[in-house]
């Protein structure tokens, strides 16, 4: 596993925490992207060499409603880059952790993506993340 690629932060409105993290970094979102199949809108922004993904629920099925509606607002998940992630899903599954799918799927930004349950990481929800090259 490489760098940290992104921290996840679920939020109610995209909008107004949007200009809250804008004011917070002192940067502008640079990318806002909408993930149907994870039920989420995002907004990407950048702090040095650090990624902060803003997640707002698109219906109440999304994980990001049922996130805030058990705990509230804040930190969702940390994605970590991979170069292989398929052979990284393997060396989890063999470690004994869960993973929230059988093969990688496309998430935001160019990447393949896989989660692997909180509660098989120290109650930490963990994405997977390779980039998709070409
Ligand atoms: C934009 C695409 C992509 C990217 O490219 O970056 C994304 O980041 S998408 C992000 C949104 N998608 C996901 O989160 C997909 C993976 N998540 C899931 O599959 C589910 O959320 C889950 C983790 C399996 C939980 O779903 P479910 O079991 O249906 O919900 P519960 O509310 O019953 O939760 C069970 C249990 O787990 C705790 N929990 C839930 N989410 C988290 C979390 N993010 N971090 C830590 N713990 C979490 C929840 O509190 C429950 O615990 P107990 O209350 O102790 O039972
Ligand atoms: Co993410």
């Amino acid at each position: 596993m490489n760098k940290v690629e992104h921290i996840g932060i679920a939020v109610s409105d995209i909008r107004i925490a949007g200009g809250v993290y804008e004011k917070l970094l002192n940067t502008t979102i640079y990318k806002t992207e909408l993930v149907e199949q994870e039920g989420v809108e995002t907004a990407f922004l950048k702090t040095g060499p650090n990624k902060v993904e803003l997640l707002q629920a698109i219906d109440d099925n999304s994980s990001i409603a049922k996130f805030i509606a058990k705990r509230g607002e804040g930190i969702h998940h940390i994605a970590f880059d991979v170069d292989d992630i398929v052979a990284e899903m393997e060396r989890l599954k063999q470690e004994g952790f869960v993973l929230l799918s059988d093969k990688p799927k496309p998430g935001a930004d160019n990447k393949l993506v896989c989660f692997v349950h909180p509660k098989s990481a120290n109650g930490v929800l963990i994405e997977l993340c390779q980039s998709i090259v070409g």
